[in-house]
């Protein structure tokens, strides 16, 4: 099988770090793919990126056919088929994802041209790269020759965080857990929502509602712990989460690339047609289900109540507030 090239950005930090190895032995794109990496960072981290190109080559493993370290875009962006963009500046204690945007927005209009230039028009494009929805509208708007629907970012570690507290609440294992969706922006307005999720008891499928029977729960600390779960880890660690986000970007793309099956997963994708009224024109985290190597399509028909409704409308207010300061900052 011939290889494809595959770009990861932000290639010398720490997300990256946790993130190759999955890449690299065939988790992502699957085991008998051969993969070319294109990594990009900046010019100051080419001798730290030297050190991770070396720790790459000393894995032995047979699906890396090639591996380009580079600060320029143009290089690291030719021909590519996949890109995760995950270079930017992470936040600190006490901010507000969206307090990056003015650091890191132009990052990802400089990329989009690039993309735009150079990329195959088939790219399939994540941001991790904060804000992400908002540095993935910037992304697509200044590579207009490639669909709008080739552009994501990531929600999918809220989703995996949203999993992980319903399997914690009914002491049941993670994968016994389904269908719990990530509405808007990867931020602190976002909806976790259970609603449609499913979940496995003592052998039987239930609705995850029926399973959990606590409606206050799922309505305020279940939905706020997964908001908040990024800060918590910050506090903590001093430094934002790298292995669970390098872990749902393995989780985002190999859905992408090899399809989701029947289950629905959440990805902030272009909203322009979607059925939920939220406006287009944003990056919004919708339920998805994926065929392989295909468009990413938003699961419709979901019955929405107010109390839903609110909180949905209340994160997309934040997207478009984002998007408009972000083309500010991009037109200055
Ligand atoms: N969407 C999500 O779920 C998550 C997003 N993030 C975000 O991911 C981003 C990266 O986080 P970390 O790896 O922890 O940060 P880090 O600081 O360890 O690494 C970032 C890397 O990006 C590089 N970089 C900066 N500007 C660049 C450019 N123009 N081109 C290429 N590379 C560039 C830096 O030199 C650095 O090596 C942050 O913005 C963080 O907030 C982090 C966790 C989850
Ligand atoms: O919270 C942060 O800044 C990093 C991030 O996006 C996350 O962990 O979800």
């Amino acid at each position: 099988m011939d290889p494809i090239r595959v770009v990861i950005t932000g290639a010398a930090g720490q997300i990256a770090y946790s993130l190759l190895h999955s890449v690299a032995k065939g988790d992502v794109f699957g085991k008998d793919q051969p993969v070319e990496l294109m990594l990009l960072d900046i010019e100051p981290m080419m001798t730290v990126l030297g050190g991770v190109v070396m720790e790459v080559m000393d894995c032995s493993l047979p699906l890396v056919r090639n591996v380009v370290p580079t600060a320029d875009p143009m290089v690291a962006f030719k021909d590519a088929d996949v890109a995760m963009l995950v270079g930017a500046m992470p936040r600190r204690e006490g901010m507000e994802r969206k307090d990056l945007l003015k650091a890191n927005v132009k990052i990802f209009k400089a990329q989009g041209q690039a993309m735009d230039d150079v990329a195959k028009k088939t790219i399939k494009v994540v941001v991790v790269g904060n804000p992400a929805n908002t540095n993935a509208f910037i992304c697509a708007k200044y590579a207009p020759s490639i669909p709008k629907e080739n552009f994501s970012a990531l929600t999918r570690l809220d989703q995996n965080r949203a999993q992980a507290q319903v399997a914690n609440k009914l002491g049941i294992p993670c994968n016994d857990v389904n269908n719990c969706i990530i509405w808007g922006n990867h931020s602190s307005t976002q909806f976790p929502d259970v609603s449609y999720a499913t979940v496995k008891v003592a052998g039987k499928e239930l609705e995850a509602n029926s399973a959990i029977k606590d409606d206050h729960w799922v309505r305020n600390d279940f939905i706020s712990t997964v908001q908040k779960r990024g800060a918590c880890v910050i506090a903590a660690r001093k430094l934002s989460s790298a292995m669970s986000a390098a872990n749902a970007i393995v989780d985002h793309v190999r859905d992408w690339w090899q399809g989701s099956g029947d289950r629905m997963v959440s990805m902030a994708v272009w909203s322009n047609d979607n059925k939920y009224g939220i406006a287009s024109e944003l990056m919004y985290s919708f339920p998805v289900k994926t065929a392989a190597k295909g468009k990413i399509e938003i699961v419709n028909g979901l019955k929405i109540e107010e109390w839903q409704r609110e909180r949905m409308d209340l994160t997309c207010k934040e997207l478009v507030e984002e998007r408009d300061a972000a083309l500010a900052e991009c037109e200055e």
